[in-house]
């Protein structure tokens, strides 16, 4: 059996648990608060500038030329093409690009991409692969789930929902797949095993991160 098909089977209540939080299914019926949107748009921003750097460990770690220079497509398509979905949807809600830039990451964000970033460091492709791979393939998942949604006509969402439902955005994110399918196979039992606790690790994260914006979980107000 192929790794991803071995995560898909193991971790299949905490996807479901992602895809039915309040904020994807708000999104999803376009009724979700503006101001949870908003709270989740400068988090994610700040999530994003860390994130892409795992991108970057990708290339450090790529064995091959064609690896390497995907993971630079990744990482330039994450700087320009998502994050500059991020700074429309700031400039449309009147947030400066500085302030999206300098926001103070809420506990969750801030020990999400610390996690991913000292897993990816810390081994070779296959750590960084499942320390990452989460959060690009659920992203795809939601966006095609959404796709036939109210939320894919929403005034205000809709370029969200067509964003990570885009072809080109799979074609990524499928490569990615294949790409850990390519290095596990082969691995011993407790590899695997190690690959898939960290695999469940920012799949965790990733319900924690819907959780936060969802409730504006933030730092204690402490003068
Ligand atoms: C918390 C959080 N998780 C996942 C994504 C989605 N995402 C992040 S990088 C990337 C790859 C292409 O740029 C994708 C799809 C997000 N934005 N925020």
């Amino acid at each position: 059996m192929k790794f991803s098909q071995r995560l898909v089977t193991e971790l299949k209540p905490i996807w479901e648990a992602n895809h039915h939080h309040p904020f994807v299914q708000e999104l999803a019926d376009g009724t979700l608060d503006i101001e949870k949107f908003k709270f989740y748009m400068v988090q994610d921003y700040v999530y994003l500038i860390d994130y892409a750097k795992l991108f970057a460990l990708g290339a450090i770690k790529a064995t091959d030329l064609a690896v390497e220079g995907k993971f630079a497509e990744l990482l330039s398509e994450t700087l320009n093409t998502e994050m500059g979905l991020h700074r429309a949807y700031a400039k449309e809600f009147g947030i400066e690009e500085a302030e999206l830039e300098n926001a103070n990451p809420t506990p969750v964000t801030l020990s999400y991409t610390n996690y991913m970033l000292s897993v990816g460091q810390s081994g070779g492709l296959d750590k960084v692969l499942v320390a990452l791979l989460p959060c690009m393939w659920s992203y795809n998942q939601i966006g095609h789930l959404l796709k036939d949604t109210p939320g894919a006509k929403h005034p205000l969402y809709s370029n969200w929902v067509a964003m990570y439902s885009d072809d080109e955005y799979t074609s990524l994110t499928n490569w990615t797949i294949d790409l850990l399918d390519e290095i596990t196979a082969g691995k011993s039992e407790a590899e695997l095993k190690e690959l898939t606790e960290i695999f469940k690790n920012t799949t965790r994260y990733e319900y924690l991160f819907w959780d936060m914006a969802y409730n504006h979980q933030d730092w204690p107000k402490i003068k």
